[in-house]
């Protein structure tokens, strides 16, 4: 073994996802000696970035929630703020432009009357249900709103919360086993608005209405409007660049291509970990930022899988990744008034399907200083399958992503007419890029359920069977999204506060 560590840290960090270095952060700025240790060359994870000619390419997340400046969930604003760093953000005025079958053509506006007005007078016969359904999710977002958010696995800060906002709590426990789908049929009828609140929920959950939990869309249906989305200046990889600068102000440590390979047992509890360097940590508390799937079956022996996890690997399963271009176009392809965000669908009965529903984000709409000036970054994604990517030659490999591409632009000139005359740069990731770079299984985008399931109750929280190890970020409670994460961060860190006595 080329080195270990005698020192006992208090908390060692696997991965600085968001979900990680918010954990890392809030402890180091409780006093606690924290090591965060991530395979990659820079922190980020999902919300990292990478830079080519001239361009500062996003990663993967580009619609940011949790920025906002007032209540209780802008989570990303107050992890920064926890370890006294800033970031400027760009406020986006229209969250998503979607292009949807049957020429429908929707944009959902900052401004809440607005987007109703828009929404309401494409299914005028649905005015009220229309109101009616998203004042519901008001409701899950005021309660969420009104509270400090911490662990749900400590009954103390459970009792406070409910003792200081009673209606708010019993609110959320109504809402913990909803899921959208059925809510939005007690308000709408019109099959097609239904198709729209599926899309709705399918853009972020990666699943229709019927399996999204209602409290995750009460946050994203509300904090659009509330909080808004904002875009960090500078690129997404800031977020992650100024919680690693917070960190180090507050004590804590974080090392790259330092990758785990192992999560170290002494009778049954975690006490450390292996880098594939062989180094070694000890540490008495150890988070896991890596998925479930990867935790569980890479970093311990898949064959002792706790009776638990295999549970819920029998409610939830890998959802898709992604094919991504991350282009650069001449800024004369885009007019000055397009959108940042787009959905582009062309057939209902796609939806789901690989390849079918099309993402967009023009960041440099926002931030041009991410391009060189006269272009824009233009990054399309679309789910795709590991399947579809193994197995193939490295020269059917290359052409297969070149085809996949072509068919995305031939797609998108239906809305950016001109895109691929004006090509300037091109770069395609496909799920084996995702899970190499990001180090997660089959590049997944994170778990979703295998069936309809009772809203988000079937999610575990940040302990796990194993005594000391605790798990952190979208395999977690709530789920996917860098807002959903930052939360996973404060709630996990809370717990380890209060079990190390901090
Ligand atoms: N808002 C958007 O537009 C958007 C788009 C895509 C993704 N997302 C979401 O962003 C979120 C990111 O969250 P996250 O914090 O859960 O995870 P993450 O995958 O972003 O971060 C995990 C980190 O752990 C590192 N890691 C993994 N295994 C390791 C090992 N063995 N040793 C050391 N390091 C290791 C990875 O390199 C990575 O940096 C996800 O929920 C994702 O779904 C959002
Ligand atoms: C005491 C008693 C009795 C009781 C109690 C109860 C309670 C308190 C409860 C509570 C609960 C809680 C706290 C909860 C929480 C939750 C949360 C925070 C949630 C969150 C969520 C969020 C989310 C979901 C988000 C998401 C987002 C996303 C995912 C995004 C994505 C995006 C994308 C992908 C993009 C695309 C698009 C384009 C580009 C166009």
């Amino acid at each position: 073994m080329p080195g270990s560590s005698s020192q006992t840290l208090d908390v060692i960090v696997i991965g600085s996802g968001i979900g990680g270095l918010v954990t890392a952060t809030q402890l180091a700025a409780k006093g606690a000696q924290v090591l965060v240790l991530e395979r990659y060359l820079i922190p980020g994870g999902s919300a990292g970035y990478f830079e080519r000619n001239g361009y500062r390419f996003d990663v993967g997340a580009s619609m940011i929630f949790g920025f906002g400046r007032r209540g209780t969930t802008n989570l990303l604003t107050r992890a920064l703020e926890a370890v006294n760093v800033r970031l400027e953000t760009l406020p986006d005025p229209v969250q998503i432009h979607y292009h949807l079958p049957n020429q429908l053509e929707l944009k959902v506006h900052r401004d809440y009357k607005q987007f109703i007005n828009e929404l309401s007078a494409k299914f005028p016969h649905e005015r009220e249900g229309i109101r009616r359904f998203y004042d519901e999710c008001w409701k899950v977002f005021n309660c969420l709103n009104a509270m400090e958010l911490l662990s749900l696995e400590e009954p103390r800060y459970l009792t406070r919360v409910f003792f200081q906002h009673p209606f708010a709590c019993l609110g959320l426990v109504k809402y913990l086993p909803q899921n959208v789908g059925d809510i939005a049929r007690q308000h709408i009828k019109d099959p097609e608005l239904l198709k729209f609140i599926d899309i709705e929920c399918y853009c972020w959950s990666v699943v229709p209405a019927e399996m999204t939990p209602m409290i995750n869309a009460g946050m994203v249906f509300s904090d659009r409007h509330y909080g808004g989305i904002n875009y960090p200046k500078g690129g997404v990889g800031q977020i992650a660049q100024k919680l690693v600068e917070g960190l180090e102000k507050a004590g804590g440590h974080i090392e790259y291509q330092a990758r785990v390979t192992q999560i170290l047992l002494e009778n049954g509890k975690a006490v450390g970990v292996q880098l594939a360097n062989g180094q070694t940590y000890r540490a008495k508390r150890i988070v896991s930022n890596a998925t479930r799937w990867d935790t569980f079956e890479n970093l311990l022996p898949a064959e002792q899988m706790p009776a638990r996890e295999k549970k819920w690997q029998q409610r939830y399963q890998k959802s898709p990744s992604f094919l991504s271009l991350h282009l650069g176009v001449k800024s004369e392809v885009l007019s000055p008034k397009t959108e940042c965000h787009h959905i582009l669908l062309e057939d209902w009965a796609k939806m789901e399907e690989p390849y079918g529903t099309i993402f967009v984000s023009i960041p440099t709409l926002l931030d041009p200083s991410l391009a060189p000036e006269g272009h824009h970054i233009v990054h399309a994604f679309t789910p795709s399958w590991m399947e579809d990517w193994q197995n193939l030659s490295p020269t059917a490999y290359e052409q297969q992503k070149e085809a996949k591409a072509n068919e995305i632009i031939h797609r998108l000139e239906k809305i950016f007419p001109g895109l691929d005359a004006g090509l300037d740069y091109q770069e395609v990731g496909t799920p084996r890029t995702h899970r190499r770079f990001l180090g997660r299984k089959d590049g997944t985008y994170g778990p979703i359920p295998q069936r309809k399931l009772l809203g988000l109750l079937g999610m575990p929280f940040n302990r796990t069977a194993i005594s000391g190890l605790y798990c952190v970020g979208d395999s977690t409670f709530p789920g996917q999204g860098l807002n959903a994460v930052a939360f996973s961060g404060f709630a996990c860190s809370h717990r380890i506060a209060v079990d190390l006595g901090l």
